[in-house]
């Protein structure tokens, strides 16, 4: 798909609606590993009464939204196999998104009045990196001494505060196209030329 519609001189935001392959993959990535794992810090403004509990001014909330998200995109009624990395469950039998699956947005990006405002940006970045580094490069597991593959254990996290990644891995990157630094070089001065006229 990036090669038809992309073509030679690869991706930029002109080709999102043509690549939903790829919009498919960032769904799916922050279905199956949401990174900010308990939100930010919120304080009530005034005293709340909630089902019973009072809950003074200016207490501090962390919304478990890793206990909550991941509990809500694992659940096989929603997302079948959900253990298995799998962008196509975001597309119909034609390869177009499919809006009957629930919108990982709201599993990664928290809830309510405080949901992520910078989530449509984040979303537009994941897209075009995405779509940039896999048009760019072939990716595979490196193999050690014996020709085994050295795979990561993607469910060995790390903590960073209120981010969470995947332990540091190594991965075998290998150029897609012939001449592609300065293929990658013309395509930023197109865009630097594009957005300064
Ligand atoms: C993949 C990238 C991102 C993820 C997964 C993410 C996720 C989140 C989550 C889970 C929250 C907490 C919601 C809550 O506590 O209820 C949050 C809050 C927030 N995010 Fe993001 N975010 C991302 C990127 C961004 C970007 C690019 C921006 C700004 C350009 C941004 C700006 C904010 C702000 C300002 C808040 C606080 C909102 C509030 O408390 O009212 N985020 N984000």
């Amino acid at each position: 798909q990036l090669d038809s519609v992309c073509g030679s001189r690869g991706p930029s935001f002109e080709h999102r609606e043509r690549l939903p392959y790829i919009e498919a993959i960032v769904k799916e990535t922050i279905r199956w590993r949401p990174v900010a794992p308990i939100g930010v810090f919120h304080s009530a403004t005034e005293e709340v009464k909630f089902q019973g509990f009072v809950i003074p001014k200016g207490t501090l909330f962390l919304d478990n939204i890793w206990s909550a998200s991941w509990a809500q995109s694992r659940d096989p009624a929603l997302f079948p196999n959900p253990d298995t990395f799998e962008p196509a469950r975001f597309l119909d039998a034609a390869g177009n998104l499919c809006p009957q699956t629930p919108d990982s947005n709201l599993l990664g990006f928290g809830r309510g009045r405080r949901v992520c405002p910078g989530r449509d940006f984040a979303n537009a970045g994941l897209f075009i990196a995405a779509a940039s580094m896999l048009w760019s490069f072939d990716f595979e597991w490196p193999v050690d001494v014996n020709g085994k593959q050295i795979v990561c254990d993607t469910f060995e996290m790390e903590d960073h505060t209120i981010l969470s990644t995947v332990r540091p891995f190594e991965i075998k990157v290998t150029p897609r196209h012939a001449s592609l630094e300065e293929k990658l070089f013309e395509m930023l001065k197109e865009r630097d030329t594009s957005t300064s006229a």
